[in-house]
């Protein structure tokens, strides 16, 4: 039973200066689940998850992650979440065993520890050939591979994945998400932001954010009902084209 919350969010609300960012946002994520974070570009998802990892202060409203208020305690949540953001990986010019050895040093692992997750992950992701090699060398989906089994070293309550296949073909992110399935059994809960609509369908639950509101949020399934449409892509699409709202479509919808 996926029933333990594990991040609770109030109300959440973020202003830079009289720019509302994000807006009263409020839902739960339960242990183990996939949750989908959605949103055109600049729908305020980066700012919502840095919150949540403990990196922006919030400007009212309320959340716990992984049993940490955001408030009182967020270096307790960064030793409590593994975070793999689109944008920063692994340092290319380490060896895929250097990146390992040096953010399990970050995470605090004994060097047995180390040694031990670098033989599984190894052995995971058949990087016998591959762990003598710098990382820069490598193709960007084994990037992402071992940056989110990285993320993972130091076993997190909580995953926040930002885009995390952003450029990868179809095949790689698939298995990727073969990837976040299995992390996701094991019992870690599962944060992820993507621009692909393939992928929100892969997802437990999906909340979908326009202009700073979380406008709607519930299996893929009932929000399909909800929409009465047959995929997740034109959900999003139904939702950008409500006559209420305004939404700054920088991206678009991948849907490959
Ligand atoms: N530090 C900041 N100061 C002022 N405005 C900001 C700041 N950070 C973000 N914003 C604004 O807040 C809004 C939400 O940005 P945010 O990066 O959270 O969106 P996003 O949904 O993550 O978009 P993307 O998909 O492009 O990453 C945008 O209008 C952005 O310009």
């Amino acid at each position: 039973m996926k029933e333990e919350a594990v991040i609770q969010v109030e109300n959440l609300t973020k202003k830079f200066g009289d720019f509302t960012a994000v807006n009263a946002i409020s839902f739960e994520v339960k242990k183990g689940e996939i949750f989908g974070f959605l949103g055109a570009n600049g729908a305020g998802k980066t700012t919502a998850m840095k919150m949540l990892i403990g990196i922006y202060k919030p400007t009212s409203g309320n959340a716990q992650v992984a049993s940490f208020n955001v408030y009182k305690n967020p270096n307790e949540i960064k030793k409590n979440i593994g975070y793999m953001s689109q944008k920063f990986a692994l340092y290319d010019d380490l060896t895929v065993k250097e990146n390992i050895t040096f953010f399990g040093g970050i995470y605090g692992l004994s060097r047995s520890q180390i040694k031990e997750k670098t033989a599984q992950l190894i052995e995971e992701l058949n990087l016998q050939e591959t762990v003598n090699q710098l990382v820069g060398t490598l193709p960007l989906g084994w990037k992402q591979k071992i940056s989110f089994s990285v993320a993972l070293l130091h076993n997190p309550k909580i995953v926040f994945l930002d885009e995390p296949t952003s450029g990868v073909d179809p095949i790689t992110r698939r298995q990727f998400w073969e990837m976040i399935y299995e992390t996701a059994n094991n019992g870690t809960t599962i944060f992820v932001t993507t621009h692909y609509m393939d992928e929100a369908e892969y997802c437990d639950r999906v909340s979908i954010m326009v202009n700073g509101n979380i406008e709607a949020l519930d299996t893929p399934k009932k929000l399909k009902k909800q929409f009465n449409v047959v995929t997740m892509n034109d959900v999003f699409l139904k939702l950008a084209r409500s006559p209420s709202l305004t939404l700054p479509f920088g991206k678009g919808v991948k849907n490959d």
